[in-house]
């Protein structure tokens, strides 16, 4: 058998990646980016313009399927390779990301009775308009002593699906009934591939609560919430849920001729990005807590045994890696929080000197943000500016910045952030290291450890943790790819475990970021100040943040 190739693809908030790689080492022959048209749909509909309220945030299903039309005819291109040799295709998704779909698994965003009503399109992981659904849902939990709560850190999210699907029964309950399905992306985009709708035990773990022995909650929890939602999970959730690496279906001929892979091409279950990230970067043991960084982070780490720790998004037996808890906790904003401060407050003075220099806003605050030491701007932020993932669980929560005076500095401002956000992976570190489940080492991968050095450094010095950088610069659509090989299997020059995939494939680079003791020192001071502040805003001793929104709210 001659070399044999597997395809990833990573879709992200912003874009889709492909990847195209040999199986035999993980070698990237090629990649390929595809921006999303629509990009994230968060003030107004496409072609109704009908605007949204705060806190949504959509998407157009039409753009991930462009991805697969462009993405995968450019890598196979690139590479030059012959797409017969292709023999396994895999994806992971930004999640909860999630749609309505009619009884022929249509989107109900492309109904034209429809598609002028919010409620019927594909909402991101980011909308955040179902927090009143997921507090509710919260107290109920707590009220009826569900043994689900504690696998969940205590709450479940309002970017979660049965939140996001109550908002849409209480505020549509006509797009409610229509739905034949509610999906996640990933799922819908395989079924597109294969023609096969099937549920992928990785998102229905996390973010459906749904438990590999337990099934989902009760039909008398989801009738405590609302009595219309009893049956919700053997009717609109209803579907197989199948490990990952298992194959969903072969490629259509449809699809065949969209992408110019052969018919029948293996395709895997769909998957999560940072969790595709986990076996890329070789990690398929206990003590290594990957970070998928960039427009948010998500915090991957697998344990033996099950354990509660404060505020995690999930403990999933399989969830990550065969065999394994796969433990995941995050923080729902940081590149954006840097984007945030780049495109709506640095001084025009910045953008000029940087388009000077030839280089980015980004570049340019981090390389005069780095002449600082740590403590030296007399600045703390809290990370909150995209509210709070772990371990609060509170998208309510926002952004605050102390000790400004007339001498700061963009640069400081700036670095003040990317510490609040190093501060905040500190939370979630000490969270699971200091409940049991052991964080030894870390891992880096995404967007943000390609782009920013200082950043780094900073995530090093502030956790006292040497930390390791995926080598590859698609890692979820690496690991994409590598579920794709699984669901191919040995026999057609695949791999039978995703264990196997990861020795041969996974790589990291050899460059490290190691903690520096005199700034380990500084920052350790700085995060006892970052606690307080976190506990005093985040823990109800002052919910001014709160207080702010319900005012804005009041005044729309
Ligand atoms: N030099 C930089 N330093 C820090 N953040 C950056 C830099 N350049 C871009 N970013 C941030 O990176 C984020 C995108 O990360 P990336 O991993 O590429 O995408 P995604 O999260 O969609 O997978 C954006 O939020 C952007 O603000
Ligand atoms: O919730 C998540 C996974 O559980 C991710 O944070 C979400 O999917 C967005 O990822 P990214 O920042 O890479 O776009």
């Amino acid at each position: 058998m001659g070399n044999k190739y597997a395809i990833g693809v990573d879709y992200g908030t912003e874009s889709g990646r492909a990847v195209l790689v040999d199986l035999s080492d993980g070698t990237e022959l090629a990649d390929h980016v595809t921006p999303y048209p629509h990009n994230v749909i968060d003030e107004q509909l496409p072609e109704s313009g009908v605007k949204l309220d705060m806190d949504w945030a959509l998407q157009h299903p039409a753009d991930y399927i462009t991805v697969l039309k462009q993405s995968i005819p450019a890598v196979l291109k690139l590479s030059g390779i012959d797409p017969a040799d292709v023999i396994g295709l895999g994806i992971d998704f930004t999640a909860c990301t999630m749609l309505p779909v009619d009884a022929k698994g249509v989107p109900l965003c492309f109904d034209s009775e429809l598609k002028d009503q919010p409620h019927s399109w594909l909402k991101l992981w980011k909308h955040h308009a179902a927090q009143d659904e997921a507090s509710l849902l919260n107290e109920i939990a707590e009220q009826r002593g569900e043994v689900f709560l504690p696998r969940y850190g205590g709450k479940i999210s309002s970017e979660w699906m049965i939140a996001k699907i109550w908002q849409i029964l209480n505020e549509a309950p006509h797009i409610y009934e229509r739905t034949d399905l509610f999906l996640e992306a990933t799922d819908w985009v395989i079924a597109q591939m294969t023609g096969n709708t099937v549920r992928n035990s990785c998102t229905a773990g996390y973010k459906s609560i749904w438990h590999k022995q337990d099934g989902y909650p009760s039909k008398d929890f989801f009738k405590a919430l609302d009595p219309r939602l009893e049956h919700l999970t053997d009717t609109k959730l209803r579907g197989e849920v199948l490990p990952l690496g298992t194959k969903a279906g072969g490629l259509t001929e449809a699809m065949a001729a969209l992408t110019g892979l052969k018919a029948g091409t293996a395709v895997a279950v769909g998957n999560v990005d940072a969790h595709a990230a986990v076996p890329a970067v070789g990690v398929v043991t206990p003590g290594k807590l990957v970070m998928a960084m960039g427009t948010s982070i998500c915090h991957m780490l697998l344990g033996d045994h099950e354990k509660q720790v404060e505020g995690m998004c999930g403990v999933v037996e399989d969830g990550i890696i065969p065999g394994y808890m796969g433990y995941e906790a995050g923080q729902s904003a940081v590149g954006d929080i840097f984007a945030w401060y780049v495109e709506q407050a640095v001084p025009a003075y910045v953008h000029e000197a940087a388009a000077s220099d030839h280089i980015s806003v980004h570049e340019w605050l981090e390389r005069q943000a780095s002449a600082y030491l740590p403590g030296q701007s007399g600045l703390l932020a809290l990370d909150w500016w995209n509210g709070n993932r772990s371990v609060l669980v509170d998208t309510d929560l926002t952004g605050l910045l102390v000790g400004c005076t007339l001498l700061t500095k963009p640069e400081e401002i700036y670095r003040a952030l990317l510490e609040s956000t190093a501060f905040g992976t500190r939370k979630i570190v000490d969270a699971f290291h200091d409940n049991g489940v052991e964080v030894q080492e870390l891992y880096a991968c995404g967007g943000l450890p390609q782009k920013n050095k200082l950043l780094m450094q900073i995530y090093a010095d502030v956790t006292n943790r040497e930390i390791k950088i995926a080598a590859s610069k698609q890692t979820p659509a690496l690991g994409a790819a590598m579920f794709g090989a699984v669901a191919a299997g040995s026999a057609n020059g695949g791999y039978d475990t995703i264990v196997e995939a990861a020795q041969q494939m996974a790589r990291i680079r050899e460059e490290t970021f190691k903690p520096i003791q005199a700034n380990v020192e500084v920052y350790e001071k700085l995060y006892q100040e970052y606690s307080k502040l976190h506990d005093y805003f985040g823990r109800g001793a002052n919910d001014v943040m709160k207080r702010l929104k319900a005012i804005k709210e009041e005044l729309k």
